[in-house]
């Protein structure tokens, strides 16, 4: 969209706005020229309660970082939400109930959580991704064709590699690409998935999906999916070196929801790689 001075711009609230992709949401935002940061969330007890958000980049954006959800949230129309599950859901709560909209990164949910989340977007629209990079969504476009195509005589690994502080494992990006690859293949990831080896494992179970899992440093995100026939063994890579591209990936989720009522949708809806 080409913003104008007559345009309004998109008035933004980001939830967990001093976490590492808080910032990098801010910064999107700051840099944006349809877009503005109108609210800020952190968790009670923070010590950047009351300073502007966007001070960690020597700015003055207005929005003064703050704990009370009714207060934040009234005076958005779409909220950017990278917490953690639980605190996902208390927002979404209150976005259903103002009709803010609300791009969800946060990974790790649970199906009950999802449930719920799936209930919410009849009530505000909702984009939920596990990854908002244009090229880990075509990644997974690649995966579909590549497990069509490899439907049998080849046994599929994904491996993932993060930061040391990241809190859940495998990441959601790895288990979307599962996802992907069993639906591709005619099945279902819950009847293939193999999250943990250990001791006397046995041989390779056919047709299953391994995971593993890297924990270390500043990685911010790879993800390899192997396909290891016999005599061959096909690896489909994504390196991420900057988190911008999930806060730009955010941002046209964001211009993207602006043109829906409610529903829940995916980046695949955002970058029209659905077909
Ligand atoms: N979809 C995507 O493209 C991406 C998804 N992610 C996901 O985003 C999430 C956040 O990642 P990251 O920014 O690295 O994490 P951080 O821990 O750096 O930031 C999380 C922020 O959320 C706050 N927070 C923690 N718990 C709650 C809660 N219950 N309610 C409200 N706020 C809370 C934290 O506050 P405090 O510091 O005070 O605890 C912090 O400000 C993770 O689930 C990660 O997997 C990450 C990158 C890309
Ligand atoms: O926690 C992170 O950092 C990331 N989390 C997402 C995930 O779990 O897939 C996306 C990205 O890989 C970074």
């Amino acid at each position: 969209m080409t913003a104008t001075s007559s345009t309004p711009r998109l008035r933004i609230a980001v939830a967990g706005a001093s976490g590492r992709m808080g910032r990098m949401l801010v910064e999107a935002i700051q840099n944006s020229k349809d877009c503005m940061l109108s609210a800020a969330l952190d968790l009670p007890g923070s010590p950047a309660l009351g300073t502007d958000a966007a001070a960690f980049l020597g700015q003055n954006s207005g929005a003064l970082i703050e704990s009370d959800l009714h207060s934040a949230l009234s005076k958005a129309d779409f909220l950017i939400d990278f917490t953690r599950p639980e605190g996902t859901l208390e927002h979404l709560a209150v976005c259903a109930e103002l009709g803010v909209k609300v791009v969800i990164g946060t990974t790790g949910f649970s199906d009950a959580q999802k449930a719920q989340i799936a209930a919410y977007a009849q009530k505000t629209a909702i984009m939920l991704a596990p990854n908002m990079s244009v090229g880990v969504n075509v990644t997974l476009k690649l995966l579909e064709m590549a497990a069509k195509a490899l439907d049998t005589g080849y046994d599929i690994e994904i491996v993932e590699a993060h930061h040391k502080h990241k809190v859940d494992a495998p990441s959601g990006t790895a288990i979307k690409m599962g996802e992907v690859i069993a639906e591709a293949q005619g099945t279902k990831l819950e009847d293939r998935a193999v999250y943990e080896r250990f001791g006397h494992t046995g041989e390779r179970k056919e047709n299953t999906i391994g995971f593993a899992t890297v924990r270390g440093g500043d990685i911010v995100g790879d993800h390899t999916v192997l396909f290891a026939g016999t005599g061959e063994r096909i690896e489909i890579t994504h390196k991420s070196s900057s988190r911008a591209t999930y806060a730009e990936g955010s941002l046209r989720a964001v211009r993207f929801l602006a043109t829906q009522a409610q529903g829940q949708f995916d980046m695949f809806d955002v970058l029209n790689l659905r077909a």
